[in-house]
């Protein structure tokens, strides 16, 4: 459960916090506080609504979630900011959709040797335009969004037709097996606990798979609504065009998401808005992660590394998440195009500091 502290004492917490480093503690000025403190959105948000994780977690990195797609606009005064620090952007503006020609995308294995990508994933989010988000919505709420998804789910055809499984009733070994291939999401994230994210856990949450098991849909894990495209290997063109294919399905299923002109889809954390894709691998890299040069090589290509069980979670065996890290400001096919640059850049430098430790002994019999 999240905490029910007040504004006040929430924001004496991070007065407090002499260490934190989240976006939130840089941006939110005495100023700014006392201007929204006592604000609402149309969702009935509220400031403490969004700043609640990162007061309780100030070792966040960013620090605030919306309250709802209207806190966009209510609480621009804390999110602007913050979103042009995450995303590196001076002025918030975002192209319309655009996710290129599926049929002439001029990229598909990224990795033909196979021997380095373990697997490789595109998801985006997307929210119901008329719901609020975690800390203001009901346990009704979140039921009738479920059943309004699955419906339109119910539609899909072809390769995306299958079949719906709710979190409620489905067994502790199924839910663990399904999180352990990284199918499915659990409620373990603390700061997404803390912002209200696991409220009436586990109601209204679910999980859809076509019968391939390669394209799903999360419902009501942090955003209404995910979808994902996955499989093993490094066909990172069959994974997006597959994702791809399912968006425009679902958009003419009769689903409305929230938008904003200058911000692209709204979503739960601003860290995700805008195209809202994220195009990751799971990478044995090795060398290259051990290496000083990891993390500047990493901000070159606009690129992160996360651990292979989630966001806030450690690296397994040298195998790294590694995905495009701007998602605003850039259209789609833009967006995974970054993330296709950046995982071969590092592909070819771990191979580059792989070949000189070999090439090492051979010197040495040289001289
Ligand atoms: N390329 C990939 N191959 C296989 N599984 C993946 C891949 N990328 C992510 N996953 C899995 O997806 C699940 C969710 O990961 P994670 O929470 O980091 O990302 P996300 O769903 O994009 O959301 P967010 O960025 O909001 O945290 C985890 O089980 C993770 O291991």
């Amino acid at each position: 459960m999240a905490s029910n502290l007040s504004v006040e004492e929430l924001w004496k917490r991070l007065q407090d916090a002499n260490k934190s480093k989240s976006l939130l503690k840089k941006h939110l000025t005495p100023n700014i506080y006392n201007e929204l403190k006592n604000v609402k959105s149309k969702f009935g948000g509220t400031l403490a609504d969004c700043i609640r994780s990162g007061c309780m977690n100030p070792e966040s990195g960013v620090g605030i979630y919306a309250s709802d797609p209207d806190a966009y606009t209510t609480f621009a005064a804390i999110l602007d900011p913050v979103i042009k620090d995450y995303h590196k952007v001076d002025v918030l503006k975002h192209p319309k959709p655009d996710f290129g020609d599926i049929n002439n995308l001029g990229f598909g294995d990224l990795d033909p040797s196979k021997e380095m990508i373990v697997s490789t994933r595109v998801r985006v989010g997307r929210s119901h335009a008329s719901y609020g988000f975690p800390p203001v919505i009901t346990k009704q709420d979140r039921i009738d969004m479920e059943k309004k998804t699955v419906n339109c789910l119910s539609k899909l055809e072809g390769e995306l037709a299958g079949e719906y499984f709710p979190l409620t009733g489905m067994t502790k070994e199924t839910q663990k097996k399904l999180t352990d291939d990284h199918f499915l999401f659990n409620d373990s994230d603390r700061f997404l606990r803390e912002a209200g994210g696991y409220n009436d856990w586990p109601i209204g949450r679910g999980i859809y798979f076509n019968h391939a098991k390669n394209f799903l849909v999360w419902v009501n894990e942090e955003d209404h609504l995910r979808f994902i495209s996955m499989q093993k290997g490094g066909n990172l063109g069959e994974v997006y065009s597959r994702l791809v294919k399912a968006v425009k399905a679902l958009e003419k299923s009769g689903l409305e998401f929230a938008r904003k002109e200058n911000l692209g889809y709204l979503t739960f954390c601003p860290s995700n808005l805008g195209t809202t894709l994220r195009a990751s691998v799971h990478i044995k890299i090795p060398k290259l992660s051990a290496s000083p040069e990891f993390k500047a090589f990493c901000d070159r290509y606009h690129i992160q590394a996360r651990g292979i069980h989630g966001e806030h979670t450690e690296s397994v065996g040298g195998v790294y998440d590694i995905s495009n890290k701007r998602r605003l400001g850039l259209t789609e096919i833009q967006a995974v195009q970054e993330m296709r640059r950046g995982v071969e850049a590092v592909i070819d430098r771990e191979k580059e500091l792989s070949h000189k430790k070999k090439k090492f002994p051979f010197s040495l019999f040289s001289k």
